[in-house]
């Protein structure tokens, strides 16, 4: 007896919307030297459109049909396991319906994971790969209703595995490996990994929205120039506190100048020029940073009236430029010692000394940053009466 393990016909819907991932390892003209930048994309659009070669039929004798996995080395035997199932794996089908193709995406998101924080609650963390540059971008989606269109898309020939592995499944992973391992494997049902229903909840109206961009000093350093880590904090408490929302998280170190750059400009403050001028002198712009990837990320995310969390009227402006997405709102992000000031609570005020979650900043320093972003940025933010 053998088992044959490939699709035997793939439907139009699947054959549509095969990811540009999934393409670039089947296909055996495709060469790893390509490259998602501007320069290639036209051609990309155009090797898209051509058909994909069919993989050939595998057959698979029973008796070299793996063994039931051992727990010591999970992982491996349950690939193994994924290549023997008699039947197709099962489609689910599709949370939302695409509207875009495939061809025509900016970014898709290639994989998803749950991460539990430490407060008990837990968010999706997406990966984006993209036609612009070669980052990974990021969205910590809050909440079940808030799904990756791209990521949900029936890929040529998987497995249900292959989309556990991907992220692609509704609900929580259950531990089948400690509670019944072979039958769960041997099932190859959604059911057997993933707690969750094929019935998509109801999207949140106009959720909030943080687009940030990458602040490693700010962030991870410690750094007390800007208000970049605090700000993170904030949304995020925001989007548990509501129980929905999305950071997209841009990888756009330094307003796009990169981290290097940004440290040199840390040099031309420490000698009195503002933010803006610094960067000018390494001869950049003020700010060289671009949304297209936020846009295409939100349309991924099926979301189009959103609640943008900033005081940065350029975000607002860029990421609804040319997109159907909508900023319904502005939710300001009131810098935590100003407030404090604001509310004569300064006294009150505590700066958890070398805390790396807790990322409250004040200083000079910072007062400094926020003031050049007001006065020469067009924030919007006001400035304490006792400062300006
Ligand atoms: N070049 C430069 N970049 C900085 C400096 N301080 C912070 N940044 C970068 O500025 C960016 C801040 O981006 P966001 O957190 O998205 O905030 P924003 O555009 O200022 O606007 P908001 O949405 O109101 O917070 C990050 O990429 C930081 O790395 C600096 O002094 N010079």
């Amino acid at each position: 007896m053998t088992y044959d393990i490939s699709m035997t016909q793939a439907s139009p819907a699947q054959d549509a919307y095969i990811p540009r991932n999934a393409i670039d390892h089947m296909n055996p003209f495709f060469h790893k030297s390509h490259s998602h930048s501007h320069t290639h994309s036209h051609a990309h659009k155009e090797f898209l459109q051509t058909p994909v070669p069919r993989r050939p039929s595998v057959q698979i004798d029973a008796s070299v049909r793996p063994s039931a996995p051992s727990p010591a080395d999970s992982t491996l035997s349950t690939a193994s396991t994924a290549v023997s199932y008699t039947t197709p794996p099962a489609t689910p089908p599709l949370a939302q319906t695409p509207t875009k193709s495939i061809a025509d995406a900016v970014a898709w998101c290639t994989a998803r994971a749950r991460i539990p924080t430490p407060d008990g609650s837990e968010y999706f963390l997406h990966i984006y790969e993209n036609i612009k540059d070669k980052k990974e971008h990021l969205a910590f989606v809050f909440g079940d209703a808030i799904r990756s269109q791209s990521l949900d898309r029936v890929q040529w020939n998987e497995t249900e595995l292959d989309r556990v592995k991907r992220g692609a499944y509704t609900g929580r992973l259950r531990n089948t490996v400690s509670e019944n391992e072979q039958a769960a494997h041997e099932a190859n049902t959604p059911s057997a990994y993933s707690t969750g229903s094929d019935e998509q909840s109801a999207l949140p109206s106009s959720p909030l929205v943080r687009i940030h961009s990458e602040c490693f000093t700010g962030e991870i350093g410690h750094s007390a120039r800007c208000d970049c880590g605090e700000q993170l904090d904030e949304a995020i408490r925001l989007m548990k506190e509501a129980g929905s929302g999305v950071v997209v998280y841009l990888r756009q170190e330094g307003r796009g100048i990169g981290l290097g750059e940004k440290i040199k400009a840390y040099n031309l403050q420490d000698l009195g020029y503002d933010t803006v001028m610094a960067n000018l002198m390494l001869n950049h712009g003020a700010d060289e940073r671009t949304y297209e990837v936020a846009q295409a990320i939100l349309e991924d995310l099926g979301l189009d009236q959103i609640r943008l969390l900033t005081n940065n009227p350029d975000k607002i402006e860029q990421v609804e430029k040319d997109s159907e997405i909508k900023v319904v709102e502005r939710v300001p992000m009131m810098p935590k010692s100003w407030e404090a000031i604001v509310q004569g609570t300064e006294a009150d005020f505590v700066v958890r000394e070398g805390a790396v979650q807790d990322k409250i900043v004040k200083g000079k320093e910072l007062d400094r940053y926020l003031k050049v972003k007001v006065e020469r940025m067009r924030h919007m933010i006001s400035i304490p009466t006792t400062m300006a």
